[in-house]
């Protein structure tokens, strides 16, 4: 046996448009180790938001199918209170905007008792006030002491990210899913914030999910590295492949299009992706889906039933057409 602390087998979450489901997530498959970050990386509206509520089961319209396994049990088929005990308490979930996530009425101090109380209901007022301290203490929150009695409001943007994460942390999680952590922060307090969750990677011995579209914070953050386009995996491999090899027209467009990247093929332009993901009622589901982004590839080298190739051990990429893919010039794109 491995050490999974995650894994997700053929995994479906539809929403109901009008009178029909569409899968936001598309028979997604991954696995995520203890004291391993797995980036997820994609355009927005390629689902990873939606894979990351799934894990929580906090969709409650969606349709979700397959196995959500999280140290062997399925997340699916847990009863509410199963996933009350779980939620909070063996996976966590820092959200993307800490005002929206945080209840404004209740001072910092009661949000993150909250969270300590729930789980254990044995501990006093005391045990939790120092445990809180102790905790804001730890994401760098200084004053402490008086920053407990203190609401969202009151906070810096930096402040309450990290007050999330102190909810997060609460309960010394085993799995922790980061979704945007950083994207409504500056560039200083986004660089501390994952500086901090690095830091709780190596004390808390946690996996992470770290959703992103900052190919920046996954150079630098992630072990492992799915880019996700219209609800697939299209590419998963480790940081260092993704970066000196990546073979997915996605992925080399997504890396080919960010300024210094340490991967940029060389030319002397960068590549901007044509036209957006498709929105969900809308996504082709037959063939490869990134086809009709990249119209200069003739049609012949897609395959029909595009699958996860695995090309070197770890490295799987989906679709034949990354044999044939290459950055048009200008004239090429303008004439398809
Ligand atoms: N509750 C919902 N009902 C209907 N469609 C939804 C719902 N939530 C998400 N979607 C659709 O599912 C697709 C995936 O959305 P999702 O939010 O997971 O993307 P994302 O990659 O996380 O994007 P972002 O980076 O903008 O958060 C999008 O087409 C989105 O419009």
């Amino acid at each position: 046996m491995d050490n999974k602390l995650l894994e997700i087998n053929q995994l479906y979450t539809s929403f109901r448009i009008r009178d029909d489901y569409y899968a936001a997530v598309d028979n997604v498959s991954l696995s995520v180790k203890k004291n391993e970050v797995l980036a997820i990386v994609g355009e927005s509206g390629s689902g990873k938001s939606a894979l990351a509520f799934s894990i929580m089961r906090l969709h409650n319209r969606a349709k979700t199918e397959g196995e959500i396994l999280f140290k062997g049990e399925n997340v699916i088929d847990m009863s509410p209170s199963r996933l009350n005990e779980v939620r909070g308490k063996d996976m966590a979930m820092i959200f993307q905007d800490p005002l929206t996530a945080l209840n404004p009425l209740m001072t910092v101090g009661q949000q993150i008792g909250e969270a300590l109380f729930l789980h254990d209901r044995k501990l006093t007022k005391k045990d939790v006030q120092d445990r809180v301290i102790e905790l804001l203490d730890q994401v760098g929150i200084p004053r402490p002491n008086y920053v407990i009695d203190q609401y969202p409001h009151e906070l810096s943007g930096g402040m309450r990210q990290r007050v999330m994460i102190a909810i997060a942390i609460a309960n010394d999680p085993e799995l922790l899913i980061a979704d945007e952590p950083t994207t409504a922060l500056d560039v200083t307090i986004q660089a501390q914030i994952l500086d901090l969750i690095r830091d709780l990677k190596e004390k808390m011995d946690a996996g992470i999910i770290l959703i992103t579209h900052d190919l920046g914070v996954v150079a630098e953050m992630a072990d492992r590295v799915a880019v996700m386009y219209a609800g697939e995996i299209v590419e998963i491999t480790d940081v260092k492949t993704l970066f000196e090899n990546p073979k997915h027209p996605y992925t080399r467009s997504l890396l080919n299009s960010v300024p210094n990247s340490t991967s940029m093929e060389k030319q002397d332009k960068l590549h901007v992706i044509q036209g957006v993901v498709p929105s969900l009622a809308h996504l082709p589901r037959v063939g490869c889906r990134f086809k009709d982004r990249i119209p200069w590839i003739d049609d012949s080298v897609h395959e029909e039933h595009p699958e996860l190739h695995e090309i070197e051990p770890g490295h799987f990429v989906r679709c034949l057409c990354y044999q044939h893919f290459y950055f048009p010039d200008k004239e090429e794109v303008e004439k398809k």
